[in-house]
């Protein structure tokens, strides 16, 4: 099944390269924000929030690292020759246009023919695992996306219109020229479908034409012309580009300015958002359990903690906004970058991440920007900015409620404020009181006795069944190293009693030889020493 979705999925590839030049496929209209929402109406932001004015400037496209292509790249490109790589750039604009798609298809081997396709991407051989997670997430989330919006931007459908394929064998009608013109976007990406929409932009899944791996790309709303606070606009990647890398903080790889529009392009993330898990938890009448609460808190204040730790805030902390990866079980034992992460990767699988960093501001001189009332801590309302990675708190805290299963949110009104009263919204499970204290702390409406990220990373309500599984790991290999203590024993016994054993009989010369092997002797240990190791010690000790 899996492979026939692959299949699919390559030849749905291999048509997009047909339409490699459709300039009305690719044209920067249809980039042209879609407002008709995908999503569950839940993810529509109803919320008062302040505005924040993203237009943007052409200053942002610095950060963008666009040519010279290293040859080796170019090599690459020439040997795929995808549809937009320099090569078949080039060799477009040098022949006569009419003759040059059979020409090349009849020259270059390797290149797409209607009989012998090749994907308009490069498969990168890394990443088997993720790329047919990221492929079947994708079908069903384009599957939802075309449900409600079948005006969306998959381009792929449309490429694979007969007349596009037909067009394949006829002589173009478009000059060279605007082939050279192709955006970065289009050039260096396959846009798959539309993931999501917020108020600032739209995310497209995209798969890198060079490294064929899957990226989220955000296209911001307003254009970057006439915007009153260019700074605060470029906001999103400034921070981006501050934090780095982090395992719990959506990975950032580049930023420019295209048809007067920011682009974005991130780590995608194959299992959405923390939203969607929680509506389609809801929608089947369930909603996280303690463990996975406690995951969630634990990793989101990982996330919170290094950027906190930056001089940062992220300041629009809630479920749209939390991210999530299925690591693949292989690398599960892959350590993070910091040290915390070293033990601190879950079993589950799950990858929470932090994302959309468009409020971000700076704990030393912050210019705020309310984000999602739902999730705005009082003190920020009262412009008071003394304690403001409390408000990130703050927002955690309703989030792990919210996936917990409580009911949605008040925007304002009483209810907004009993909750700013840390009184606690009822739940559909009881929490152990460990973890509903906990909560509580965090909601409190004192923004100094609300626990920090970095106090919640060692909580030991959180750290509880991390250090059981410390504790059971080293219980193992102390059981290892028992045994191996208990064969040395033995071996160094066996050695004294046969070096000190006066009525050792002559032997003949095959009898010695085999109770020579069978005497310890140093490599011997050595020996004794890998066997253990290669046993099982699952049942040894307690
Ligand atoms: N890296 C990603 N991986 C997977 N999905 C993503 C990613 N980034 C965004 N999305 C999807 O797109 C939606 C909107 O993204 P984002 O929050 O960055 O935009 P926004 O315009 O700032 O939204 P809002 O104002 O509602 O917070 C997310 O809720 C999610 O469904
Ligand atoms: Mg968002």
């Amino acid at each position: 099944m899996a492979g026939a979705n692959e299949k699919a999925m390559q030849q749905r590839l291999s048509f997009l390269s047909c339409g490699e030049e459709d300039s009305s496929d690719s044209s920067m209209e249809d980039w042209a924000p879609r407002t008709v929402l995908q999503q569950s109406p839940s993810l529509v932001c109803q919320t008062p929030r302040v505005q924040r004015h993203r237009t943007w400037s052409v200053t942002a496209s610095t950060s963008a690292p666009t040519s010279p292509i290293p040859y080796a790249a170019w090599r690459k490109l020439r040997l795929c020759d995808s549809p937009s790589t320099p090569k078949s750039l080039l060799s477009k604009s040098a022949l006569p246009y009419s003759s040059s798609r059979p020409r090349l298809t009849q020259s270059v081997p390797g290149l797409l023919t209607a009989c012998d396709p090749a994907p308009a991407v490069n498969i990168n051989p890394f990443t088997p695992d993720t790329a047919r997670r990221s492929s079947k997430h994708y079908k069903r989330k384009s599957h939802r996306s075309e449900c409600n919006n079948e005006d969306d931007g998959y381009r792929y459908k449309e490429s694979q219109t007969s007349s596009e394929d037909e067009s394949y064998f006829l002589p173009s009608k478009r000059p060279a020229v605007p082939a050279l013109m192709l955006s970065r976007y289009e050039s260096e990406f396959l846009e798959l479908g539309r993931i999501g929409v917020g108020e600032f932009g739209a995310v497209y899944s995209c798969v890198k034409r060079l490294d064929g791996c899957m990226y989220a790309i955000k296209r911001l709303r307003r254009p970057l012309a006439g915007s009153a606070n260019e700074q605060l606009a470029l906001k999103e990647v400034y921070a981006h580009a501050v934090l780095g890398h982090h395992p719990h903080v959506v990975q950032y790889y580049s930023a420019w300015a295209e048809d007067d529009h920011m682009i974005i392009q991130n780590e995608y993330c194959d299992g959405g958002s923390l939203l969607d898990v929680i509506t389609e938890k809801k929608e089947q009448g369930e909603f996280f359990r303690e463990p996975e609460l406690r995951d969630l808190l634990l990793q989101v204040s990982m996330g919170l903690k290094y950027i906190h730790t930056s001089g940062l805030v992220h300041l629009d902390i809630k479920p749209s906004n939390i991210f999530i990866c299925h690591r693949p079980s292989a690398s599960t034992d892959e350590a993070g970058d910091s040290e915390e992460e070293d033990d601190g990767y879950p079993s589950s699988g799950v990858v929470f991440k932090i994302g959309d960093l468009g409020h971000v501001t700076s704990t030393s001189s912050p210019q705020v920007e309310e984000g999602d009332s739902r999730f705005l801590a009082c003190e920020v309302l009262r412009e008071d900015y003394t304690h403001l990675p409390k408000a990130d708190i703050f927002a955690l805290g309703l989030t792990v409620l919210l996936a917990a299963g409580a009911a949605p949110l008040p925007q304002n009104g009483d209810e907004w404020h009993r909750l700013r009263q840390a009184e606690l919204p009822s739940l559909p499970q009881e929490l152990t009181a460990p973890l509903s204290n906990l909560i509580q702390m965090m909601l409190d409406p004192d923004p100094a006795a609300r626990p920090s990220a970095s106090a919640l990373c060692k909580h030991p309500v959180l750290c509880r069944e991390r250090s059981g599984k410390l504790a059971a790991q080293l219980r193992k290999e102390l059981n290892v190293e028992k045994f191996r203590t208990a064969v040395l024993e033995r071996e160094l016994k066996e050695a004294r009693l046969a070096a000190t054993s006066p009525r050792q009989s002559p032997l003949s010369a095959g009898q010695a030889s085999s109770h020579v092997h069978s005497l310890p002797r140093p490599d011997r240990r050595l020996v004794g020493r890998n066997k253990a190791r290669s046993m099982s010690f699952g049942g040894l000790g307690h």
